[in-house]
């Protein structure tokens, strides 16, 4: 019976790892200064131990000093100099661990370059929450290499594993309601497109557990998924 009872004290409503994984990666996402796309990157080993994070950043030391436009010529944009959240993630975890046969917790579908380096680094997994560049050629080559690198699995991150799971992704959809477009409907009418393009109303979200608390409770700052950048 004292068995009994030490169980019903057992929390029930802890965060699961997955969910602990990929709030990691907002989280860390949150560390980038590309006012665009924040990206964040976390690599746990098959322990189920992080062994390192990531976020878009410029290199070492260029921080300030290279631009974050997206449009002109190619020297004066930032996609010739950014370092990629999974670049920097495996980077990280590469100094003190081994990266062979991890998983990725990432906040956005990684590009072709980052599929790569995942793929001859031997990561096994990666779960991703955010598709938006799904339309574009280096998604698809990433999807297309991930497929016959076979080792790979690559899933969406699921709200169906569990109730937490939902509020994950809750926190970086909620930025939809806080985009320019959506801002100026009332609350109930907002759009909201999830990351797989369904649209569902603000009343139909469940609401933020474990994510509020990573922000207090307000909501996430702006993590720039917007409606009208799905395509480009
Ligand atoms: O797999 C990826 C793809 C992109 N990033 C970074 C690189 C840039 O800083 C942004 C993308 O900027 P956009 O303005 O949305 O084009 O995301 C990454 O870290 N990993």
């Amino acid at each position: 019976s004292d068995c009994l009872q030490s169980s019903d004290l057992t929390r029930t409503d802890f965060l699961v790892d997955t969910d602990y994984f990929m709030a990691v990666a907002v989280l860390s996402a949150q560390r980038s200064k590309d006012p665009n796309t924040q990206v964040g990157a976390c690599l746990v080993n098959q322990d189920n131990k992080i062994v390192g994070t990531g976020h878009n950043c410029m290199p070492n030391d260029c921080e300030g000093k290279l631009p974050w436009n997206r449009e002109g010529a190619k020297l004066d944009t930032k996609y010739i100099y950014v370092c990629h959240a999974e670049l920097n993630a495996i980077v990280n975890a590469s100094a003190n661990a081994d990266v062979k046969g991890c998983t990725m917790y990432v906040t956005l579908f990684p590009c072709n370059e980052c599929t790569k380096l995942i793929i001859q680094a031997g990561l096994k997994e990666v779960v991703y929450l955010c598709d938006k560049y799904h339309k574009t050629p280096e998604t698809k080559a990433s999807k297309k290499m991930l497929d016959m690198a076979g080792i790979l699995e690559y899933e969406r991150f699921d709200s169906i594993k569990s109730d937490k799971n939902i509020s994950v992704r809750c926190a970086w959809e909620e930025n939809f309601f806080y985009s320019e477009k959506n801002h100026k409907l009332p609350s109930k009418h907002r759009v909201h497109n999830d990351v797989m393009g369904n649209s569902q109303t603000n009343s139909q979200i469940l609401p933020l557990t474990a994510a509020a608390h990573l922000h207090h409770g307000k909501p996430p700052p702006a993590l720039q998924v917007k409606i009208e950048q799905q395509d480009r």
